[in-house]
């Protein structure tokens, strides 16, 4: 069962990455957890540890110790083959630099990652949803960082995942279009009630999360719930 009111649980997580003889501890004991249809905004500097409990959560890295919960089942116990229908199925993710196809067009990259979902939905309507209507059969290359971004949510969104993951989705654009793309995810989360989760170093859009989880070194500062939060229209930094 996915649809569960406690969608992510973090219970004593820990990473070790390891070169040579050196050790890294990127999470040294992380707990945490997320409700369903929340936005959630995780904090800290560099190094501390964010990109790693996103790609964990995600399925595109394994906990050392520890375990994840994602709607009841504990993705630390996945094999390959149940981890990549897992990141497959159940994730849509946003990164910095779009990581579009650069031989598809814009309605081909949607497509493409939405047609191995068993409840995807229309490329062409979402694209639309994102206002890219008039720009589906643009490459990426013919296309702004902004709208490349948008067509990355598409993709995401498309696959109809039980969860958007999002690293520094508006880390390379400038202020107007990452506060349009900040928009388009706080749409995306209000309008399907999926569970949103960014990562970021811009502390000025905590205020537009239900949840705001602050990192450092490695482990959780705080967890903080908003009970005003705010439309990121109405958010400067
Ligand atoms: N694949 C890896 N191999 C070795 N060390 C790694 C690896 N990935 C992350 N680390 C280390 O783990 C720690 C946490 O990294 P992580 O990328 O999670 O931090 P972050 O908070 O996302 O930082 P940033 O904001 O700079 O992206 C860092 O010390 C990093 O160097």
């Amino acid at each position: 069962m996915w649809a569960v009111e406690r969608l992510i649980e973090f219970k004593g997580v820990t990473k070790e990455y390891r070169i040579g003889d050196v050790q890294i501890q990127a999470l040294n004991g992380v707990d945490f957890s997320i409700s369903s249809g929340e936005f959630v905004v995780i904090l800290g500097t560099s190094g501390a540890g964010k990109s790693t409990i996103l790609n964990i959560l995600g399925g595109m890295d394994t906990a050392t110790s520890g375990r994840v919960f994602v709607g009841g089942q504990d993705i630390t116990s996945f094999n390959e083959k149940k981890l990549t229908e897992y990141r497959a199925q159940k994730v849509g993710f946003v990164f910095q630099f779009y990581n579009l196809i650069q031989n598809l067009n814009a309605l081909e990259n949607v497509e493409f990652a939405a047609e191995v979902c068993k409840n995807h939905l229309d490329a062409k309507e979402i694209l639309q949803k994102v206002g890219l209507q008039h720009r589906i059969k643009n490459f990426p290359s013919q296309l702004s960082g902004g709208e490349q971004q948008r067509v990355a949510i598409a993709r995401a969104v498309a696959k109809n995942p039980l969860l958007l993951l999002c690293d520094e989705p508006t880390g390379a654009l400038d202020y107007v279009t990452g506060k349009s793309v900040l928009k388009l995810l706080q749409d995306v989360n209000r309008e399907t009630k999926k569970c949103v989760v960014v990562v970021t170093h811009n502390t000025a859009i905590a205020s537009m999360a239900d949840t705001v989880i602050r990192v450092k070194s490695g482990r959780i500062d705080s967890v903080a719930r908003n009970h005003h939060k705010q439309n990121v229209e109405e958010i400067e930094w």
